[in-house]
């Protein structure tokens, strides 16, 4: 049977990058950059003052002292955004706002509460160093440097950054969409009182939000009867709205699992089907074309987990981010772990991870069946024990997915 890195390995090799386009600015926060981008300007981009005073020749104030101020003649007043129309001489200065351009001739900016003040002249009372609170032009950026590199998520700071270089838009590869169906009879919405034998639909909601909360847009398709023609009716819309198509329930072997046959009677082409893991056990991969499609179990728990370490890289991946997945770890399992005798598959526990003393340190949330809905409420990482281990000992080491939202870029 398939094994979970065979299965992640043969979803990515699959998945490209969808077309890049250029947005504006105001539209590509979070999303990932489709080539380097380096700086065709430089930042600042004329030298100007860090400080509200005076624009001087520190040579002129080499004597200064509280028994000997030097006065210097004021030729004007210079706010940001203004140009000046004439030099500093010996013995002048110009009055300068923070972000004014320095005029020529001026070398160093005494801030104001450093002066005395008159009308047109102003006294200074010790020396200063010469370029102090100015910002050179190109101290910050030189024109050429590389700002972002392909495949990172586009930050506040970097628009920030962009637009300060003229890099008004953006060529970025587009948010994914996504149709995520889910499946069965059973189903009602979250806001309908469950009749006999029903429960509420809770995947649409988590899955839909992790979907979402990876920058891709859900397109939800709820509650579809587990009837055939239904089914292919409502796959074949999703495939004509979506790149990517995720399924939840009839995946498995029931008399009402239609999912894998519809697929397949629709074109969708088997990459594989089951992989030797728990939760998740029944967990299908197809292309349609260049579009993935993930069969994922119904069980509430085994699809979010599904939807984590398979779906989550893939849309990444479609999304053009250069890193795929979470931050990994070893922790501490505190209490251990007993699975069954001689399993040869790869076990996801959910558990809560905590540093301590410099220390990874990770507990099981409590019962781990992939029905146990609550379990989800408090996990932040995922204890991935490897196949053909059944057991862990109280305070062994176990590798671990943080699964919290962590910095992604
Ligand atoms: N004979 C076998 N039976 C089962 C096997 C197996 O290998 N042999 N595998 C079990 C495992 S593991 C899982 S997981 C499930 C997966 O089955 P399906 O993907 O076909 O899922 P369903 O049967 O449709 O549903 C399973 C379970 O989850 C509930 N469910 C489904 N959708 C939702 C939803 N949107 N929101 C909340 N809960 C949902 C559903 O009511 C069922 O209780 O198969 C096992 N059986
Ligand atoms: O593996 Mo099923 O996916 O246990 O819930």
């Amino acid at each position: 049977m398939t094994t979970p890195a065979e299965a992640l390995q043969s979803i990515l090799a699959r998945v490209a990058p969808l077309p890049p386009r250029t947005l504006p600015l105001a539209e590509a926060l979070g999303l990932a950059a489709a080539g380097a981008i380096r700086s065709a300007e430089q930042v600042p981009p004329f030298t100007n003052s860090a400080m509200d005073g005076y624009a001087v020749r520190a040579g002129d104030l080499a004597a200064a002292s509280a028994e000997h101020p030097v006065r210097l003649r004021v030729l004007g007043d210079l706010a940001a955004g203004a140009t000046p129309d004439r030099a500093v001489a010996a013995g002048t200065a110009w009055r300068i706002m923070t972000g004014a351009p320095l005029p020529e001739g001026a070398d160093s900016v005494v801030p104001v509460e450093d002066t005395v003040r008159g009308a047109d002249w102003v006294e200074v009372r010790k020396p200063l160093r010469e370029g102090i609170h100015i910002r050179l032009a190109g101290e910050d950026i030189q024109a050429g440097l590389a700002l972002v590199e392909a495949g990172r998520g586009l930050r506040p700071g970097d628009l920030g950054v962009l637009a300060a270089v003229g890099h008004p838009a953006v060529t970025v590869h587009p948010r994914a969409r996504v149709a995520v169906l889910t499946t069965g009879d059973e189903l009602v919405e979250a806001s309908e009182r469950p009749g006999p034998g029903q429960i509420r639909d809770a995947n649409i909601h988590a899955i839909c939000a992790q979907v979402a909360a990876c920058g891709a847009v859900p397109i939800p398709f709820a509650r579809v009867r587990d009837d055939r023609a239904t089914l292919a009716g409502v796959l074949r819309e999703a495939m004509g709205e979506a790149d990517a198509i995720l399924t939840t329930g009839g995946i498995s072997v029931g008399d009402y699992d239609f999912v894998k046959a519809i697929l397949e009677e629709l074109g969708a082409q088997r990459v594989f089907w089951k992989v030797a893991q728990k939760p998740g056990g029944p967990l299908g991969f197809w292309m349609l074309g260049d579009k993935p499609v993930f069969g994922i179990p119904g069980n509430p728990v085994a699809a979010m987990l599904m939807v984590e370490e398979y779906v989550r890289p893939a849309l990444r991946r479609l999304m053009g981010f250069a890193k795929l997945h979470r931050p990994v770890a070893e922790a501490r399992l505190e209490g251990g772990w007993t699975g069954k005798a001689g399993d040869h598959r790869t076990t996801f526990l959910r558990v809560v991870a905590r540093r301590e003393g410099g220390q990874l340190r990770a507990r099981l949330t409590g019962p781990q069946g992939s029905a146990i809905l609550s379990s989800m409420l408090h996990t932040n990482a995922l204890a991935v024990v490897p196949a053909g281990m059944d057991r862990v000992e109280p305070g062994g080491m176990v590798p671990l997915h943080l699964t919290e939202e962590a910095e992604d870029h």
